[in-house]
């Protein structure tokens, strides 16, 4: 048996640009990892199976296994290897479903990874970027698990820049934020938006990390406020939280953020958002290569 961590994925920030014409839109932005999340378990088997457990598990119940991404990057990976053995894949799903940690996106990594192993595939990174791509636009970048600049729509990666030890705090006021929507309005406040820029995300210290927080911005906050005006208050109490040194919202929403030096702050932090009725978690963050 193979298990791997499906880890929630964070935007540290993130620019978009225009849409291209296949659709998508050309963004800039710092992935980072947590190291929690979802967990992904795969067994030799006949046929292709997906059994899911965790408390999120009864919100995917209803959708059938070919729209499963774990599923569909099963069979994708299958058909793209000629593999003709099965496996029994085992979803936790810890992580809110449309939330914009990429919980879907990094159990679709996740499976991928777990299979090219037990199927033993001799598959090249590029390939399998690019089958990751067509199941998704966060599905390349969470391929891997340190921090890592993503532009293009997402398939194009490089390792990002290291940065000092973090714990974070999520909160997801239990609102799901649909990722196509989000898009939609910013279209319309933006229809000629520039190109997005990777920014110079310098970080070697808290003190920097700070200014990069303040130098960089999420372009789809501001849309996913108007839809759930929960959000801004969510973000104005991470950020006063003691010891939080930057605070915004992740993807197109809705799970906040708040980064930490202490862990202990970052427990605290979560453990006042679920006073209030939130989903939140507090997890250590992976900061560079080595690490993974
Ligand atoms: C916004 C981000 C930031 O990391 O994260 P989430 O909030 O989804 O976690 C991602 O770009 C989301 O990636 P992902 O969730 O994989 O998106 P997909 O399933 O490929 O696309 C869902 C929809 O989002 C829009 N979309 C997505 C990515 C992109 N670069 N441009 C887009 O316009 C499209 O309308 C698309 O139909
Ligand atoms: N394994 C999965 N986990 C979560 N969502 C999934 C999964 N497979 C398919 N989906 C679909 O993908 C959509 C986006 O989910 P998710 O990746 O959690 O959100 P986001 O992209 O905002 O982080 C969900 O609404 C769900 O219908």
């Amino acid at each position: 048996m193979i298990a791997l961590a499906a880890p929630a994925k964070i935007n540290l920030y993130l620019h978009i640009g225009p849409v291209r014409p296949d659709g998508l839109h050309d963004l800039a932005s710092l992935f980072v990892f947590a190291r929690d999340g979802d967990v992904i378990r795969v067994e030799p088997a006949k046929s292709l199976s997906l059994t899911m457990t965790g408390p999120y598990a009864p919100l995917l119940k209803d959708l059938p296994p070919e729209k499963n991404l774990v599923y569909r990057a099963a069979q994708m990976l299958a058909h793209a290897a000629g593999v003709e053995a099965g496996a029994a894949i085992t979803l936790e799903k810890n992580l809110p479903v449309a939330a914009g940690v990429g919980g879907g996106s990094a159990d679709a990594a996740a499976a991928l990874n777990a299979l090219v192993a037990l199927w033993k595939i001799d598959i090249g990174e590029e390939a399998l970027i690019r089958l990751a791509f067509r199941l998704g636009a966060d599905v390349p970048a969470c391929l891997a698990k340190a921090p890592v600049n993503v532009s293009g729509a997402g398939e194009r990666i490089e390792q990002g820049p290291s940065l000092p030890p973090l714990w974070i705090t999520l909160v997801n006021p239990r609102v799901e934020m649909p990722t196509g929507p989000i898009f939609r309005a910013f279209d319309k406040a933006y229809p000629a938006p520039p190109a997005p820029l990777l920014a110079n995300f310098r970080a070697a210290n808290y003190q920097q990390l700070k200014q990069a927080m303040q130098a960089t911005r999420n372009d789809l906050e501001a849309f996913a406020i108007e839809k759930a005006p929960v959000i801004r208050e969510v973000i104005n109490r991470l950020a006063a939280a003691p010891g939080a040194l930057a605070a915004r919202m992740s993807g197109s929403g809705a799970t906040c953020f708040a980064l930490f030096a202490s862990p202990v702050s970052a427990s605290r932090a979560a453990r006042a958002a679920q006073a209030r009725g939130h989903w939140a978690m507090a997890s250590a963050l992976y900061v560079r290569l080595g690490d993974v």
